[in-house]
């Protein structure tokens, strides 16, 4: 497990991180989640030791990261590494070279990924050749070429297409898959939502919520319901406990003072009619995430 525990630090006394503490599983991927200048890329750059944290401390299965353990880590960094003049197979096998691979070895796995990603018709043209979204597909191919133990990703969907999208997502799923743990960061919380299977949030250097995506659903959810009937709704109002969230013919939505009256609710509605549908409303990461960021 990466373990991130009561990290601060600070820049010309402006403290920009403020006892970060958070997991990053393996086998699961976690996205990180914050508005800009919340302080993810500071957080991923210590993780990668390309930072030193004012106190705290970074471990991976127990151990403290140090030079040796953090060349088995993947990283795509926010600024990209490639170089934009150098043939993309050339590069990423030179890469692969650099982390240990024999010649060999680095050829293997960089045609496996160039093939996994979809750029092997592009290997041998120089990057800035490629539209930005082909550039990232390297990118990304550049963090994994050396098959690493973790993997942490500064915004690997910026600028992708919705193709592009799923073949990146693809391809640090099967990694997750394989037991590796996957960190990235992310403004697109569709995107977040639908990949992560763990949340890390954060807002002006703070933690403000972290866990699975389950569990952080549960925890906010309100006890919000929407019932959806044949005739008009509005006789709900004189439930007890009931309060009207929005009402709109036969569909309305509810917040109950106790949860635990939803089958009250549901034996009014139906004695008075079909119900067509009744069930709690789960909030989205977007609301989630407004909710704890406030
Ligand atoms: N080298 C630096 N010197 C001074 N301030 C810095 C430095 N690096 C980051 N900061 C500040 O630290 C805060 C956190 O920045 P960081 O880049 O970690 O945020 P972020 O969440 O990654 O934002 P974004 O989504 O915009 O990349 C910001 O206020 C930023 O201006």
């Amino acid at each position: 497990m990466l373990r991130v525990a009561s990290v601060d630090r600070s820049f010309g006394g402006r403290r920009v991180l403020d006892d970060i503490s958070f997991e990053v599983v393996p086998g699961r991927m976690t996205g990180f989640v914050g508005a800009n200048g919340a302080g993810k890329t500071t957080s991923m750059r210590i993780i990668l030791g390309l930072l030193s944290a004012d106190s705290g401390t970074v471990t991976w299965n127990g151990e403290p990261v140090t030079r040796a353990v953090r060349q088995r880590f993947g990283y795509m960094p926010e600024e990209r590494g490639l170089y934009p003049k150098m043939k993309i197979r050339e590069q990423l096998v030179y890469l692969g070279r650099l982390y240990g691979l024999t010649a060999p070895a680095a050829r293997r796995s960089v045609d496996e990924l160039l093939d996994r990603v979809g750029l092997t018709e592009r290997a041998d043209d120089p990057l800035e050749k490629l539209s930005l979204g082909n550039q990232q597909r390297a990118q990304i191919a550049a963090a994994l070429v050396h098959d690493p133990e973790v993997l942490i990703l500064d915004e690997p969907f910026s600028g992708l297409d919705p193709i592009a999208v799923e073949v990146v997502a693809g391809v640090l799923r099967e990694r997750a898959g394989r037991g590796v743990p996957v960190l990235f960061s992310s403004h697109q919380l569709d995107v977040v939502e639908r990949l992560c299977d763990d949340l890390v949030i954060i807002a002006a250097g703070a933690v403000r919520a972290a866990g699975s995506r389950t569990e952080l659903r549960t925890r906010y959810a309100m006890p919000r319901y929407q019932l959806v009937l044949d005739g008009d709704a509005g006789w709900i109002r004189d439930v007890p406990g009931v309060s009207i969230v929005d009402l709109d013919g036969a569909r309305v939505v509810i917040e109950l003072a106790d949860p635990a009256d939803d089958q009250t609710v549901l034996r009014a509605a139906l004695a008075r009619g079909p119900v067509r549908s009744f069930g709690p409303i789960v909030p989205s990461l977007a609301e989630i995430f407004r909710e704890v960021t406030q």
